[in-house]
């Protein structure tokens, strides 16, 4: 079986998918997750582009040891610089650095002729190469460029220094007939691919993204580049998970393997979702709802008498379990922490104690308190914004079919007062947006709200998910409660003071409570 090496780059074209924004713990944790999927390397941001993506790049590269880490450079001296500073600390500092090659690209986008992009990418990479010890490079738009044009700049970066050679279908452009010919064209015309590691990165815009993946594994690609739940840049990038899974499930066709922990995929998918607030649809392959749901009775009778007759994936195999039900009111301590063990988590004594009184408070109002239950209790421990400036105490709607909703809020503001206010709204969640509004002054714009439930049942935590823009910033906020109402408002909290921790940490001017 050959080795295929995933390449994941969640926290970078990922991150690109519009509206999705995440803050620096949510990156931290995202690359835990990616490093117990034991995923071959983590794309953690682009170091040059911001200093916020310079300092969760660094943290994650300074943190993560069971894979290489590596950040997205354009081929610039200064952006080179700044990536080694962001990812010298990693255990095999990686960079990932491209140009465009493509006609298109270089006449409009970087006013170049092909000569000057050769010449380019050769000293770039020359001088990334002083620093780095593995070096991979990436012809943009590859899948539009002109074949031998290729060939010549590829040879020539495999001598200046690059051991990993990517080619990207930007646009999402190529079909798998395609892709699979250029791989196999640059395999045999390379003069020194035996150098190097040819990689696919794919785009979803005609939806080929995950075909068009596997047709160049099965042409000769020795790493390929996804994201999960297959998010990024406009319809999103190849999805990790279908293309693990068809290499598993198709073993007997790719005859090529990942390193994955498959059963961790579930998880994986979950976090990310939950932290970008991108939900994945029921009918998603591998990991929608749907995915493991026999519906009519013929597959039913089919599945009941052998289950291979309809099922060709266990959900089990990918981290889905059918034992829901984990802990309830009269469980403890231990019982507790083995569960948090069990998911893949170490947490501290104060994290634990933290965590316990949570889960009381859940297992008091709620029959069954799942995996899912714990899962979000856990991500919004890690993920909550560092310092709660403003705090909610108290809420109360006053709420029936011929009144007007009326929300009462008492709540702590960062210079420690507590404050209460009351206000009006069309429907009980407007009343607590307005409330909250009046007692922080600076206006708040609601751009989205989503909700959903975290499992099944009457019972189930609800899980609110808001992007809004306040002092000139767009963020996104989430709360989890047993009442959607609450679970509103903390989600509109959690946005404001992580926008307010933002500005603390990036040193801008503060203006909290005007
Ligand atoms: C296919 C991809 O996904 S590539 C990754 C895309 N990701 C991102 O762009 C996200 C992060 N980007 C950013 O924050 C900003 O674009 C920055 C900080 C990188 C650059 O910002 P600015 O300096 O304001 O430049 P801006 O984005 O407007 O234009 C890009 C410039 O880089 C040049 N450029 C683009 N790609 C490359 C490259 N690979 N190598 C060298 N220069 C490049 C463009 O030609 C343009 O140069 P010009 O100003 O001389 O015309
Ligand atoms: C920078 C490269 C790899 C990219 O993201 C693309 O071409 O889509």
């Amino acid at each position: 079986m050959r080795k295929i090496n995933v390449f994941d780059t969640t926290l970078r074209d990922g991150e690109q998918s519009a509206g999705v924004n995440l803050n620096f713990e949510e990156k931290l944790e995202i690359a835990r997750q990616l490093e117990r999927l034991n995923v071959d390397i983590i794309e953690a941001g682009f170091p040059a582009s911001s200093p916020g993506d310079f300092r969760s790049v660094k943290a994650i590269a300074d943190t993560v040891r069971g894979c290489s880490v590596t950040g997205l450079s354009r081929s610039i001296q200064k952006d080179i610089d700044t990536s080694w500073e962001a990812l010298r600390g990693g255990i095999e500092p990686r960079l990932h650095i491209f140009i465009a090659t493509s006609p298109i690209h270089m006449v409009h986008k970087l006013k170049k002729s092909p000569e000057q992009v050769i010449e380019t990418a050769v000293e770039t990479v020359k001088y990334a190469a002083k620093f780095f010890p593995t070096i991979q490079w990436s012809a943009e738009d590859a899948c539009r460029s002109d074949l031998n044009f290729l060939v010549r700049i590829i040879e020539q970066v495999i001598d200046a220094g690059a051991s990993v050679i990517n080619i990207p279908d930007t646009v999402g452009y190529i079909t798998p007939h395609e892709i699979g010919h250029i791989f196999k064209y640059l395999k045999e015309n390379v003069r020194n691919i035996d150098r190097a590691i040819l990689s696919t990165h794919c785009h979803d815009d005609l939806g080929m993204a995950v075909a068009n993946s596997l047709s160049a594994i099965e042409h000769g690609a020795g790493q390929v580049e996804c994201t999960i739940n297959g998010i990024g840049e406009r319809a999103g990038n190849a999805a990790l998970e279908e293309i693990a899974v068809a290499l598993k499930i198709r073993s007997d066709y790719y005859h090529a393997q990942t390193r994955l922990k498959l059963h961790e995929i579930k998880r994986t998918s979950t976090l990310v979702s939950k932290l970008t607030g991108m939900v994945v649809p029921n009918n998603k392959a591998i990991i929608g709802a749907n995915a493991f749901a026999h519906e009519s009775g013929i597959h039913q009778d089919g599945v009941l008498k052998e289950k291979t007759t309809y099922e060709i994936i266990t959900p089990e195999l990918v981290g889905v379990s059918s034992n829901r039900m984990v802990l309830g009111k009269h469980s403890g301590r231990h019982a507790f922490k083995e569960k948090i063990k069990e998911l893949g988590y170490s947490v501290n004594d104060e994290e634990l104690n933290r965590l316990f009184i949570a889960f009381k408070d859940l297992a008091d109002k709620k029959k069954e308190v799942t995996e899912e239950d714990i899962f979000a209790i856990l991500t919004e421990e890690r993920v909550a914004a560092a310092i709660a400036y403003y705090k909610v105490q108290q809420l109360q709607v006053n709420y029936g079919t011929n009144n007007i909703p009326t929300a009462t809020i008492t709540m702590t503001t960062p210079e420690g007062l507590e404050l209460q206010e009351a206000a009006t709204g069309s429907g009980s969640v407007e009343a607590i947006y307005n409330t909250l509004e009046r007692m922080i002054t600076s206006p708040i714009k609601l751009l989205d709200y989503r909700i959903q439930s975290v499992s099944g049942g009457r019972d189930a935590l609800a899980e609110v998910y808001v992007k809004i823009n306040y002092q000139e910033t767009e963020t996104s906020g989430r709360g989890t409660a047993h009442d959607v109402l609450e679970a509103s408002a903390k989600a509109y909290i959690n946005a404001v003071n992580r926008i307010l921790n933002r500005k603390l940490k990036e040193d801008l001017s503060i203006k909290v409570h005007s």
